[in-house]
């Protein structure tokens, strides 16, 4: 049987990538989203094993210790990683799995996984991040600052990826993601 695809997508906080993941995963209900697990509180809304697998510290250490994930980062005081287990099955019973993670954790999978599809979703400027960041209402002054911080080294990495979606009009960005997709997996 053909195995399914590995999806990469990175960029940085507040450029969309959850809100084209959405848009995404409900034209093309064929395609996993592959779910986190995070030392970061619960948002208001956030349910645990739908958004994220929340865990302390311990477990989290505990599940790199025991090789459990297939990446993991740390990210504006949090650690993120992807479950190894749920990625592998989908992938062997040939469902193609997206991940939405940032970019330590991509450059690791470039290594781990090369054959998988990575692709760098692009802010139309650090302003517009920005907005989006505040407009979003859901981060603390401290955490917005951490995430632009953090962005315009994430942005400069961009070239090392396999495709460049710039999310400006949402319409749009979401059509180039799924020719991207749909072309190359
Ligand atoms: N390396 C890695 N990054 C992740 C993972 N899950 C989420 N992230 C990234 O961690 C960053 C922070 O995520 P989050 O706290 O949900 O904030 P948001 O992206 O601003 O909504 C984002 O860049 C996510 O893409 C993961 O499993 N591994
Ligand atoms: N193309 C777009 N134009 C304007 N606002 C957008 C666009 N894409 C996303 N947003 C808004 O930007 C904010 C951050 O989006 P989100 O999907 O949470 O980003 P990320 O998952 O990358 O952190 C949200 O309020 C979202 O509604």
């Amino acid at each position: 049987m053909k195995k399914g695809r590995l999806i990469v997508m990175t960029g940085p906080s507040g450029v969309g990538k959850g809100t084209l993941v959405r848009s995404l995963l409900k034209d093309h209900p064929e395609l996993h989203l592959s779910v986190s697990v995070t030392t970061r509180s619960p948002r208001e809304g956030e349910i645990h094993g739908q958004e994220y697998y929340f865990v302390d510290r311990v477990h989290f250490q505990n599940m790199i210790e025991a090789g459990e994930l297939l990446e993991w980062a740390e990210f504006a005081g949090n650690c993120y990683g992807t479950p190894l287990i749920a990625v592998k099955e989908k992938i062997e019973a040939g469902i193609s799995v997206l991940l939405e993670i940032e970019l330590e954790g991509a450059r690791q999978i470039r290594s781990t996984f090369p054959s998988a599809l990575r692709i760098f979703i692009m802010p139309p400027s650090i302003d517009e991040l920005e907005r989006r960041l505040r407009g979003r209402g859901q981060d603390s002054e401290d955490a917005i600052r951490r995430r632009l911080m953090r962005a315009r080294s994430e942005m400069d990495a961009a070239n090392e990826f396999d495709f460049e979606v710039i999310n400006d009009d949402l319409d749009f960005a979401l059509k180039r993601l799924e020719s991207v997709l749909y072309s190359a997996v």
